[in-house]
């Protein structure tokens, strides 16, 4: 079952006139079980942790105020199918046009599933045309640090590879590290789409520097 929830916008923000603004982008939220996929989300949309989420798939809609205008989009909060385990559904790839990948920084096989799922959506998105698939790839869980058996390294190296952008966050923690992820898949999405017109800009080659060199703390 998939459950469809509006909120609020967190930035002030006025509804467009002659009603609500459009959908601009639909994000896909993935990863394995239990790596803070509904912990991320629900940090982004209402600031706050509240520890324990259940197991239910959400698609919330949501608007925020970015370079003074209204941006709206949905997010679609997965629970991970132990059956199609590394598989994303031709359903979810035909509806998202941006995607988080979520890992536990302290639990390797979570690691592992977002690296096959990176590679199912890269391969089925090429299949059907888009060469440029706005990808991040997100390490949660940085607080825990005496459990890590993923280095930063590898995160951003399989981010690099596969030319994704990369964060390590706690959602536990800090709203700052979630709202960055959010922010920085909506521009990407937005780069996609007038990517056809241009060739490799200069945002990818920073974007791809700073996941090799940079980008260690984001909160
Ligand atoms: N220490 C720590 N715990 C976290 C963090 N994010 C989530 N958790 C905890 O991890 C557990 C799973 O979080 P969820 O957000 O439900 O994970 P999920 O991936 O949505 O889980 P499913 O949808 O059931 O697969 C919960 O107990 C959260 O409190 C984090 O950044 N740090």
């Amino acid at each position: 079952m998939v459950v469809q929830l509006s909120t609020g916008s967190h930035q002030t923000s006025k509804m467009s006139e002659g009603g609500p603004p459009k959908v601009e982008a639909n994000i896909l939220v993935l990863g394995a079980e239990k790596v803070g996929k509904s912990a991320l989300t629900v940090r982004f949309l209402t600031r706050r942790f509240i520890g324990e989420y259940g197991n239910i798939e959400s698609v919330y809609t949501h608007s925020v105020t970015a370079g003074g205008r209204d941006v709206c989009f949905s997010i679609w909060d997965t629970v991970c199918s132990q059956v199609r385990e590394g598989w994303v559904s031709e359903k979810q790839l035909r509806w998202a046009n941006g995607f988080i990948l979520v890992y536990s920084i302290c639990d390797r096989a979570s690691f592992n599933l977002a690296r096959q799922q990176l590679q199912c959506i890269r391969q089925l998105k090429k299949r059907g045309g888009s060469e440029k698939v706005p990808v991040i790839l997100v390490g949660n869980k940085r607080d825990l640090q005496h459990r890590r058996t993923v280095s930063s390294e590898e995160g951003r190296l399989l981010a690099l590879s596969t030319d994704s952008g990369f964060f390590e966050i706690s959602a536990a923690e800090t709203y700052h590290g979630a709202l960055v992820v959010f922010h920085e898949l909506l521009d990407m999405v937005r780069d996609s789409r007038s990517s056809g017109k241009k060739a490799v800009g200069i945002r990818g080659i920073v974007r791809s520097m700073s996941a090799v060199f940079g980008r260690r703390r984001t909160e």
